[in-house]
């Protein structure tokens, strides 16, 4: 079954427990979700096989960033056990993006997605300074996201706020994966570079990355309804 919603979940939970409390009461036809550093840690690959029963597609967001070898072989594992989406960091470089494009090419029936992370949603053009980049988010993302597609990646992640820019310039086809999203109202915590709902799908994204906007809201599943109402997602 085909997710009709671009809405991917984070579980960011330090426990099992929590996180598969949370995705219980969520539905794999109004939701993907995703499993980061955090519950990772904890919970190890049985997280996924539960996510995976549980009929969710879910992306493994531990943004590797390693020589090329130890880059493609985790992508190549990720892909064996089942995740619908793994991400690398772009500024890894090309040579790690290409080895890790074909590791997944020489998996046989794979239906992984490969994104590479751009420039972090927390971070805005006084952080990049400080890392020694001279050019704005906007910039450093397109320059990461040009680097990204040439090196075989399905797609990017970044601000929504940059996503109409790179569907123009990289074409519809290319993934846009966008967290720092928050619908009005709500608390931008460390997020820097912003946008609701509606705005980044009306932009280009393709997915929405939502994790305390909906986790952390008294009534999780309204929150997650909400937005599908809002996005015309039909169930
Ligand atoms: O790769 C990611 O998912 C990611 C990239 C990025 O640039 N910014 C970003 O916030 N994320 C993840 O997206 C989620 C956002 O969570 P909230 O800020 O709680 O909505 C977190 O799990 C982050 O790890």
């Amino acid at each position: 079954m085909t997710c009709p919603s671009p809405i991917v979940v984070a579980l960011d939970y330090p426990t099992i427990e929590q996180a598969t409390a949370m995705a219980k009461r969520l539905d794999p036809k109004l939701c993907r979700v995703k499993v980061g550093k955090e519950l990772f840690t904890k919970a190890g690959p049985a997280i996924l096989d539960e996510l995976h029963e549980l009929g969710f597609d879910v992306f493994l967001d531990l943004k590797f960033h390693d020589i090329p070898n130890t880059v493609a072989n985790a992508v190549a594992v990720a892909a064996k056990v089942g995740v619908w989406m793994v991400n690398v960091h772009a500024s890894g470089g090309r040579r790690m993006m290409e080895a890790s494009a074909n590791a997944l090419a020489q998996i046989h029936d794979h239906n992984t997605l490969l994104i590479a992370v751009t420039v972090l949603t927390s971070m805005d053009e006084t952080d990049l300074v400080e890392v020694g980049i001279d050019l704005s988010p906007q910039d450093h993302v397109m320059r990461l996201a040009k680097l990204a597609q040439s090196s075989g990646m399905d797609g990017v992640v970044c601000s929504a706020q940059e996503s109409s820019m790179l569907s123009e310039t990289l074409g519809k086809d290319f993934v846009l994966v966008t967290p720092g999203i928050r619908p009005a109202g709500s608390d931008q915590g460390d997020q820097k570079r912003i946008m609701t709902p509606v705005q980044a799908m009306a932009a280009g994204s393709h997915y929405l990355v939502m994790g305390r906007p909906i986790t952390q809201a008294q009534d999780p599943i309204q929150v997650l309804t909400q937005v599908n109402n809002e996005l015309g997602v039909v169930a």
